[in-house]
């Protein structure tokens, strides 16, 4: 494995130690340890079946590893807790409730007042682009904005991790564009640590600080990789940058012989 140390990295939110999961006789996670630093965006990139949603799932609490033990700010994680929130790949958003009444609904869950869940619910539909939405029902929303409802519940219950999987592979490509700029801004402003998981190369080198590439069979961090130069350089530069191309490349090269 290829790992650059990095001595300036901020130190870890969260940090998976030896985790192995086994389903039956299929050992989809093999003694994976990955460190994921406090405030950036780390993405889980890797073919289909290499163990990314299963290491998702067992970093929120909801899977438990065959072995290892998986940390958030030191302490050893025993199911879920409100220092994470899942943003699960299908919004399970209530069909009867209107997007305010959605978004809050994580924060309805944990008893609080229904001013004070409102103002914040109000403050991240507006964050994610919904203004002027809040009394709409899911139903009279595109697939994009349903999504940004999810992620405005996320963002609402003030997890300090949030976890996505594969939140954008639903929607169009230019949606997709426009939600993983939005991205970017939101990990700059909102000191949160986003742990990311995608099929595509291109999203993953776009929008993360710590990609690690994971090879299926059993799921193991084949390599780490920190983009230094682009994100800097403005959201509308980045796709053109030599290292953003470079890291593309270097990245297909390594997947391309588990691709079927
Ligand atoms: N509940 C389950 N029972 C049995 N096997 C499972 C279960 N969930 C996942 N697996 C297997 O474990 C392996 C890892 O699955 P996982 O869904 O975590 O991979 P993934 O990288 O997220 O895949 P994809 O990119 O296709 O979503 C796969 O071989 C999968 O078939």
């Amino acid at each position: 494995m290829k790992q650059v140390v990095d001595n300036t990295l901020p130190e870890s939110a969260v940090s998976t130690r030896n985790i192995s999961k086994n389903y039956g006789d299929v050992e989809a996670l093999k003694n994976l340890s990955l460190e994921f630093p406090r405030g950036q965006l780390t993405s889980l990139l890797g073919p289909s079946g290499c163990g990314k949603t299963t290491l998702l799932k067992i970093i929120a609490g909801l899977l438990e590893p065959t072995s290892g033990t998986v940390e958030v700010n030191g302490q050893t994680v025993k199911g879920p807790g409100p220092d994470r929130a899942f943003v699960f790949q299908d919004f399970a958003l209530l069909p009867w409730a209107t997007v305010l009444r959605n978004v809050a609904f994580g924060l309805e869950m944990r008893g609080v007042a229904k001013s004070e869940r409102e103002a914040i619910a109000e403050k991240y539909i507006k964050e994610v682009g919904l203004a002027g939405f809040e009394q709409s029902y899911p139903h009279e929303l595109s697939g994009g904005m349903r999504q940004r409802v999810g992620l405005a519940r996320a963002l609402s219950v003030d997890a300090e991790v949030l976890l996505m999987d594969e939140p954008f592979s639903a929607v169009d490509e230019q949606t997709r564009r426009k939600f993983q700029e939005d991205l970017l801004s939101l990990v700059q402003h909102e000191n949160k640590t986003f742990i990311f998981v995608t099929h595509s190369i291109e999203e993953a080198v776009y929008v993360s600080d710590q990609i690690a590439i994971l090879l299926p069979r059993p799921s193991r961090v084949h390599e780490i990789i920190r983009p230094s130069n682009f994100r800097s350089k403005g959201v509308d530069n980045i796709r053109r940058d030599p290292e953003y191309l470079d890291i593309v490349d270097e990245i297909w090269a390594s997947l391309r012989t588990y691709v079927e």
